[in-house]
């Protein structure tokens, strides 16, 4: 199975614990130990809201602001890499076909932020559409997609299973004004219903959660499947 991971910073290097890191590096270890390609994809937390905050104050615009998150993510990408021991590239892939050229080899390809005006979710879509992988997991802070701001609304219900189209129709709104809040971002969803990718989103604060994820489709998350998809085969639906 090919999958591509994507760890929030908030979820590798909220405060840049070693042990912390570690663990998400053991588990991507036993991914590929148990046979799978895997290609990860990390992003930047609260060190790079920090730098953002800091920029904004001295004036830098939005692009200039984006820089400086992509530099964090592309930080905590070599974070996960020296946990990794020489699985992966020595270094983050800028850009998917480098990332393709270092799964091909066999080699774990880490990836941060590529570009300005999206964040690390719509990376890790491209790169699981770009090497066709066969599944797609955000390992976030919050156990999948609710019906309304599980951190803020106590009463909010989690959605099992969404399709593409659905997850779209449900991060649309989330997605409008600056510095707004969702699980995944629009056009992460937008490139999850267009290469009708198999994903789940799920809490991946403890790293053993994502193993037992893709190794065996136990998990409290999110699904999100194909229009139309009915099955119920090994490791999928619960
Ligand atoms: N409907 C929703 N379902 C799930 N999470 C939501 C929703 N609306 C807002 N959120 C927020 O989305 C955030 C996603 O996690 P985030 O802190 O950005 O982690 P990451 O570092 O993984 O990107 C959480 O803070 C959660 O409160
Ligand atoms: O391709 C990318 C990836 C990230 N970012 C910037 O880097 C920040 C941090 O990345 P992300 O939001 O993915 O981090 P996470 O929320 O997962 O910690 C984003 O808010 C963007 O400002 C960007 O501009 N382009």
């Amino acid at each position: 199975m090919r999958v591509v991971i994507s760890i929030g910073g908030s979820v590798l290097a909220p405060d840049l614990d070693a042990d912390r890191v570690a663990g998400h590096g053991a588990a991507v270890e036993a991914l590929v130990e148990a046979g799978c390609e895997v290609g990860a994809v990390v992003g930047g937390g609260g060190v790079a809201r920090e730098y953002i905050g800091t920029a904004r104050r001295l004036g830098a615009n939005e692009v200039q602001l984006d820089q400086f998150g992509i530099d964090v993510t592309r930080i905590n990408a070599r974070l996960l890499i020296a946990a990794l021991d020489g699985l992966s590239a020595p270094s983050p892939a800028h850009d998917y076909e480098e990332a393709g050229e270092a799964l091909r080899r066999g080699d774990v390809p880490v990836m941060g932020g590529v570009m300005p005006g999206q964040t690390t979710d719509a990376v890790a879509a491209a790169l699981a559409e770009y090497v066709d992988a066969d599944l797609l997991v955000y390992a976030t802070s919050v156990d999948g997609v609710f019906n309304a701001d599980p951190d803020t609304d106590p009463e909010a219900e989690r959605h099992g299973r969404l399709t593409g189209a659905e997850l779209v129709d449900l991060i649309a709104p989330m997605s409008r004004g600056a510095g707004a809040s969702a699980p995944v971002d629009l056009l992460a969803a937008k490139l999850i219903e267009r290469s009708k990718m198999r994903t789940i989103v799920l809490d991946g604060t403890d790293p053993e959660r994502i193993e037992a994820a893709v190794l065996r489709g136990e998990h409290t998350g999110t699904d999100v499947v194909p229009e139309g998809c009915t099955e119920n085969p090994d490791g999928w639906s619960r």
